[in-house]
């Protein structure tokens, strides 16, 4: 039988949430605390499906961390092992969280032994050619134990012949995160350059990443978004106390709500000065015309009257891009969301996940390869929602219970909640707090 959610119209929004660590800080910060030399204090760090899957590789890997719980949150102690693995075999499930199979497979392949790294089944449909390309045409020996191109994967001991990589960017930048972060490792006596091939996808990631990798002590140089290039002889190190950011994706289920339904919603644990791109979801709100404000560590949004529909380029953005397609039901007109092909090979295919569930609200929906372009209804309709495992499909659709300026919002089922384990367990409780 499904588990779900029943939703009442929410008439009004306001109020302030905490937001959960971010989850692309969280698994990096992990990986680089690992391989980094000296004990590393982690605070906030996320704790969902996506994280717990990278905590438990490393113990199984024999890396050793604790967990202290403080009065205000939690600090994780990593003790690193500066890029020697304690257990050279090890089996490892990684379910369906993409920043910690690609980056772990990078890192073990690099390192070798023996290692077989697999996760849900919709693990197994998402690409990683990319990257096991890359690394294979530079020594390492990564095989696939099912279908070639995807995990499951069994890494054996190789030997890095190379001092120039090349990857592609387009299907997805975290291949290019993750030989970035074990770049160190490849360049012990001679420095490691990184070629990117074709149009890098999603770069605020990749400034994640190296604003992360910098903190831990080592220097990237880039040109342009082409070429990287990391000089020998460093090892991580630790950076003493790490503090997690509040994830940006979180944060604009909460923002986009403030702005269809009045507001003001505040977030907290981001701000101004965040580092991930996805901040940058509120400019697009901004666009559609609701009001903004930010501090250093929180930001603000309400309505300021009906949300203006909008046609834009959300590569920068693909994850908060979904929020925006719903936030599309509530404006004045057609949205198009466009240069988006890589929401269809994550957690599902998200343009036709998209597509579906909007029309059962009564959305007129195109779809093509790389965008979609909603044409909101008259009113919306009552529906019971599919979420497809995908823990954005079930937090977006949430948001079309509520009343916006131009047009109420409908008594809305979510089929299997609890996918929002994915990097948000709490998010029902958190968003019932803010309806009034
Ligand atoms: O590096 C990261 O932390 C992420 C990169 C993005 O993936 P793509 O680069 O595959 O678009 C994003 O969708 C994902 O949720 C997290
Ligand atoms: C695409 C996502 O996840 P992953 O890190 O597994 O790629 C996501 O969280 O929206």
């Amino acid at each position: 039988m499904t588990d779900y959610i029943d939703l009442q119209p929410v008439k009004h929004v306001q109020g302030a949430v905490r937001l959960p660590g971010s989850k692309s800080i969280s698994n990096r910060i992990l990986l680089l605390s690992a391989l980094s030399q000296g004990q590393v204090a982690i605070v906030d760090l996320l704790a969902s499906d996506d994280t717990a899957v990278m905590l438990a590789a490393l113990r199984s890997l024999g890396v050793q961390w604790t967990e202290e719980k403080t009065a205000t949150g939690t600090i994780h102690h990593v003790t690193g092992v500066a890029g020697v693995l304690p257990n050279k075999s090890a089996d490892l499930f990684m379910g369906n969280a993409g920043t910690a199979i690609r980056p772990l497979t990078a890192a073990l392949a690099v390192i070798g032994g023996d290692y077989t790294l697999h996760g849900v089944p919709r693990m197994h449909e998402r690409p990683i050619g990319d990257l096991v390309d890359a690394l294979n045409a530079a020594g390492t020996n990564v095989e696939y134990t099912g279908n070639p191109g995807f995990p499951p994967l069994h890494i054996k001991q190789g030997k890095i012949i190379t001092e120039r990589l090349s990857v592609r960017g387009d299907v997805s930048s975290q291949f290019l995160t993750a030989l970035l972060m074990v770049a160190p490792l490849m360049a012990k006596d001679h420095a490691i350059t990184i070629d990117v091939i074709g149009e890098l996808i999603s770069k605020p990631y990749i400034e994640i990443t190296l604003n992360l990798i910098r903190r831990f002590g080592v220097k990237v140089e880039q040109t342009g978004w082409e070429s990287f290039t990391i000089q020998p002889g460093k090892v991580y190190q630790s950076p003493g106390t790490i503090h997690v950011e509040g994830d940006a994706s979180s944060a604009s289920y909460f923002l986009a709500a403030g702005a269809i339904a009045g507001g003001p919603v505040r977030v907290e644990g981001v701000g101004k000065d965040s580092i991930q791109g996805d901040v940058r979801f509120a400019a697009a709100l901004e666009q559609m015309g609701a009001q903004i404000t930010m501090g250093d560590n929180w930001i603000e949004a309400r309505s300021s009257g009906p949300l203006k529909a909008i046609d834009a380029d959300f590569n920068h953005i693909p994850d908060a891009a979904m929020t925006i397609a719903i936030a599309a039901l509530y404006a004045d007109g057609p949205s198009t969301l466009r240069n988006i092909a890589s929401w269809r090979v994550k957690e599902t295919d998200r343009i036709a996940a998209m597509a579906t569930e909007l029309r059962k609200v009564g959305a007129v929906v195109e779809e093509g390869a790389d965008y979609i372009k909603v044409t909101p209804p008259a009113a919306l309709t009552p529906a019971t929602i599919d979420t497809y495992d995908d823990h954005r499909m079930a937090m977006c659709f949430s948001l079309t219970s509520l009343d916006g300026a131009l047009r109420k919002g409908a008594t809305v089922r979510i089929n299997d909640p609890k996918c929002v384990n994915k990097t948000f367990p709490e998010y029902f409780n958190a968003f019932a707090k803010i309806a009034k």
